[in-house]
C-alpha cells in the first residue's frame, strides 16, 4: 500500500464521535432557539406577510434589535427553519419552509404549543432530579422539583393547564387525521364516544365532526373540562377516570395511558369496562407501542417519549405490545386489534 493509510473503522468513529459529542454539548441551544422564535413570533410575521421578508422588514415588524435578530436567523436558516429567497435582484429575504410553517402559533399543523410547553421552565426543572429517580424509587421528578404531581401543579396553575391543553391539542389535530383518514372504520358502529382525559375537546371535535352521528362525551378533571371551549354534539363531564368513566358504546384514549403505571391503567380500563355495553363495547387507544416496527422514521419519538414519561408523572411509561396485551387482559379485555397509523401512535383496539 506504499504511504497511503487506510482509514479504519474506529477513525471514522473517532471522527462522528468529534461531532456528535458537540451536539451534545450544545444539545439545548436548538430548542431555545426554536422558542425564541416562537415566542417573537417570526413564522407568524411571514406567514401574514405572504412572501419572504427582507431582515430590515422582519425588524420593523418583530420591533426587534436588527444585529441580534440578524444572528437568530442566520442561526435558523443554517438548520433549514427558514430559509433565505431573493426579493429583489440585490436583496434577499427570510421564507417559511415545512418546518417553520409548524412553528406558525395558530397553524394547522402548528406544534408551536408542544414545543412551549416541553421548553417552560416548570416542564425542564425535572430533567435535573432524573438521575435521582434512577437511582431510588422516591418522588417523581416532577414532585421534586414542584413539591407535587403534573396534574395537581396544573390544577394550582390555570395558565400552565392551558398550555398543558394547548400542547396536546396541537398533537391532536395530527394524530386525529392521521386517524381518520388511515383507520376511520374503527369508528363504524359507534354511536356515542367518551374521549377519557380528552383535555379541551380538540380530538373529539375533529371525530364528531367526520362522524356526525356520533354523540361525544369529553371526559376530563373537572378544572379542564370547566375552561374547554364548547362545542355542539359534545357533553363535557368533569371527573376522575379512578372512580366512574361516563357510559358510551366505545371509550377513546389519546396520550392518556402512558402517564400511568400498569396497576393505575387496570383501574382506569376496568372502570371503562363498567362503562361500555358489555357485548359490544370497545375501547381505542392511539398511543405509542415500543419496539413494533412502522418501518418509519418516527420510532425514536417513542423512546423520547418514555423519558419524558419518567421525567414527568409518577409512574408512567410507554409500552411494548407484550406491555399493552398485559394491561388490557388483566382488565378484562380478551381481544385486541393493534394498527398502525402515519403518526407516532398505533391505534389499539381492546374488545371485552
Ligand atoms: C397527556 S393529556 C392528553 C389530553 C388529550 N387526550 C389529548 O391528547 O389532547 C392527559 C389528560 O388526562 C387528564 N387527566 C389526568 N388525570 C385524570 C383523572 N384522574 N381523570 C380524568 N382525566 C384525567 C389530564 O387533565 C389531561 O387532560
Amino acid at each position: 500500500m506504499g504511504d497511503i493509510k487506510v482509514r479504519g473503522k474506529k477513525e471514522d468513529e473517532d471522527e462522528k464521535a468529534e461531532v456528535d459529542i458537540w451536539n451534545y454539548v450544545f444539545g439545548y441551544v436548538k430548542i431555545a432557539v426554536v422558542k425564541c422564535a416562537i415566542e417573537l413570533g417570526i413564522a407568524d410575521a411571514i406567514d401574514k406577510h405572504g412572501s419572504p421578508m427582507t431582515l430590515s422588514q422582519l425588524t420593523t415588524t418583530l420591533k426587534c434589535e436588527p444585529p441580534r435578530l440578524y444572528r437568530i436567523m442566520r442561526f435558523l436558516v443554517h438548520y433549514q427553519i427558514f430559509k433565505e429567497e431573493p426579493v429583489t435582484q440585490d436583496s434577499f429575504g427570510f421564507a417559511l419552509t415545512p418546518l417553520s410553517r409548524r412553528l406558525i402559533r395558530h397553524g394547522e399543523r402548528s406544534m408551536a404549543a408542544f414545543i412551549l410547553l416541553e421548553s417552560s421552565p416548570v416542564m425542564l426543572a425535572p430533567w435535573h432530579s432524573l438521575s435521582a429517580r434512577v437511582l431510588d424509587s422516591g418522588n417523581s421528578p416532577f414532585e421534586t422539583a414542584h413539591g407535587k404531581d403534573v396534574w395537581s401543579y396544573a390544577e394550582e396553575n390555570p395558565r400552565h393547564s392551558k398550555l398543558i391543553d394547548e400542547a396536546m391539542a396541537c398533537d391532536a389535530r395530527v394524530a386525529v387525521r392521521a386517524l381518520i383518514e388511515g383507520c376511520p372504520q374503527v369508528f363504524d358502529g359507534i354511536k356515542s364516544l367518551v374521549d377519557v382525559g380528552g383535555g379541551n375537546g380538540t380530538a373529539l371535535s375533529m371525530l364528531v365532526k367526520e362522524f356526525p352521528w356520533m354523540h361525544g362525551i369529553n371526559f376530563d378533571l373537572p378544572h379542564v373540562v370547566a375552561v374547554a371551549p364548547k362545542v355542539d354534539g359534545i357533553e363535557y363531564v368533569g371527573g376522575d377516570m379512578f372512580e366512574c368513566v361516563p357510559k358510551a358504546d366505545a371509550a377513546f384514549f389519546l396520550w392518556v395511558l402512558h402517564d400511568w403505571d400498569d396497576e393505575e391503567c387496570i383501574q382506569i380500563l376496568k372502570k371503562c369496562r363498567e362503562a361500555i355495553p358489555q357485548d359490544k363495547g370497545k375501547v381505542i387507544i392511539v398511543e405509542a407501542v415500543l419496539e413494533e416496527d412502522k418501518n418509519d422514521k418516527l420510532e425514536f419519538v417513542g423512546l423520547m417519549l418514555d423519558m419524558v414519561m419518567m421525567a414527568h408523572t409518577k409512574k408512567g411509561k410507554e409500552r411494548t405490545l407484550k406491555e399493552w396485551k398485559y394491561v388490557l387482559g388483566e382488565a378484562g379485555f380478551t381481544r385486541i386489534n393493534v394498527k398502525p397509523i402515519h403518526t407516532v401512535q398505533f391505534i389499539i383496539e381492546a374488545y371485552i
